[in-house]
């Protein structure tokens, strides 16, 4: 038995819901470019969950229900009060706050499909909710309630900043959310699948799977652009910053793939957001040092920018605070994870591979007094 470093080329599971051939990704066929150019969120959620694109009823019936199922339990609101809200990361309050809602939830273990696939709803009209009520309340402000005239994407805005947004913001952002919806099977959807294998229940599935999108080598990497796009601070600094990091072997956020080798196909259009929005808010800076990084990186590296990258640019440009990046990646994908939780479920085995084991050979035992 050998091992492969990090699973890399393992195919650990057939999956009908998105695919990534020869750098295209697609949702269930249709091209990201597509899908990006022309689809709501909500109709990427119901090609995701259904394997078809919705008819206009259809798309009606989940519109309404992820409406109807946005309001939190009171004590998911009230336990943002039990910790000191402004030290904590939105990941890990994401994280605990999910796990929470499973309690609240009289049919959290109810395993039939119709009872799974509501939970699926439930979730990702609660998810948006949790972010920006965990936003506004550590800055000392009441959370908002969707407005049922707003389609996903602007209430997610809506409630976060208690204005409506442009229709320029609410197209970047319904952009991106399409972009991070899905992506076959990364670590985090990898983590959903391994958990709910047990046939544990849905709840534990997303609160694992946001747990793993949570670090910086997945996820947690558009926070940190923006965290290097802070410190380079103008375009002259943009070369030596990050000639001096590649001189120390340091990992340059937002760059290189597991699968894709000559580019992730949805950085082009979170680039384009970045140049728009950026020269819009009068900070066209953030993008052009961010070009600049890529065009200085990919020439010393030969490794192309990956979706986290010019999302960080994006929603800085939407007045988002910085650490929030990585939850709204998860308002996202929390969308794939549960598509992928309920193909799961439906054809479904114990996800059990093995450990290659290169520790010590046969030991005797020593009692603990004996032992030097
Ligand atoms: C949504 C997402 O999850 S997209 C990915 C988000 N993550 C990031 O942007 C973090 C930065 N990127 C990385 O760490 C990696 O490219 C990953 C984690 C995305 C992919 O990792 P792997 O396929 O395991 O590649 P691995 O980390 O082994 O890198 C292979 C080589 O390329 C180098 N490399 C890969 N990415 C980078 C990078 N961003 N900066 C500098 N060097 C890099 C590695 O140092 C390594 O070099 P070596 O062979 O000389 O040691
Ligand atoms: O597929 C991966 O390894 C990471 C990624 O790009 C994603 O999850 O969107």
């Amino acid at each position: 038995m050998t091992a492969t470093r990090g699973l890399e080329g393992v195919v650990a599971t057939t999956s009908s819901i998105s695919s990534i051939i020869d750098d295209t990704l697609t949702y269930v066929g249709y091209n990201i470019d597509d899908l990006t150019n022309n689809a709501t969120f909500e109709e990427v959620i119901y090609l995701l969950w259904h394997l078809k694109l919705p008819t206009k009823s259809e798309l009606q019936e989940l519109t309404d229900q992820l409406a109807e199922n946005m309001a939190l339990p009171q004590e998911v609101l009230d336990h943002f009060k039990m910790y000191n809200i402004k030290e904590v990361h939105p990941m890990a309050a994401l994280r605990s706050a999910v796990s929470l809602l499973g309690l609240y939830d009289d049919q959290a273990d109810v395993m039939e499909e119709e009872a799974n696939y509501m939970k699926a709803v439930r979730l990702q009209a609660k998810i948006p909710t949790i972010v920006t009520s965990f936003a506004r309340i550590r800055n000392g402000q009441e959370p908002i309630a969707p407005r049922k005239d707003l389609g996903f994407a602007a209430n997610f805005l809506y409630m976060l900043t208690g204005k409506e947004p442009e229709p320029i913001e609410i197209e970047a952002f319904n952009k991106a959310l399409v972009l991070h919806a899905d992506h076959e099977l990364n670590a985090s959807t990898f983590t959903a699948r391994v958990c709910v294998a047990t046939l544990s229940d849905v709840y534990s599935g997303v609160t694992a799977a946001i747990g793993a999108l949570k670090g910086p080598l997945h996820g947690g990497a558009n926070e940190q652009v923006m965290k290097m796009l802070t410190e380079v601070g103008s375009v002259e600094n943009a070369e030596s910053y990050i000639l001096d990091k590649l001189e120390k072997k340091e990992k340059i956020m937002g760059f290189g793939h597991r699968v894709y080798r000559q580019g992730d196909p949805r950085a082009k259009h979170l680039k384009e957001m970045s140049k728009k929005l950026t020269e819009l808010r009068g900070e066209s800076k953030y993008y052009e040092m961010s070009a600049k990084i890529e065009e200085v990186f990919t020439a010393n590296k030969g490794l192309p920018p990956n979706v986290d990258f010019y999302s960080a640019s994006v929603y800085h440009s939407l007045g988002i605070d910085h650490d929030l990046f990585t939850p709204i990646f998860a308002v996202s994908r929390v969308s794939g994870w549960l598509a992928h939780i309920l193909e799961q479920y439906s054809n479904n085995r114990l996800i059990r591979p093995r450990a290659d084991y290169i520790g010590p050979g046969k030991q005797e035992y020593v009692p603990v007094d004996e032992r030097g």
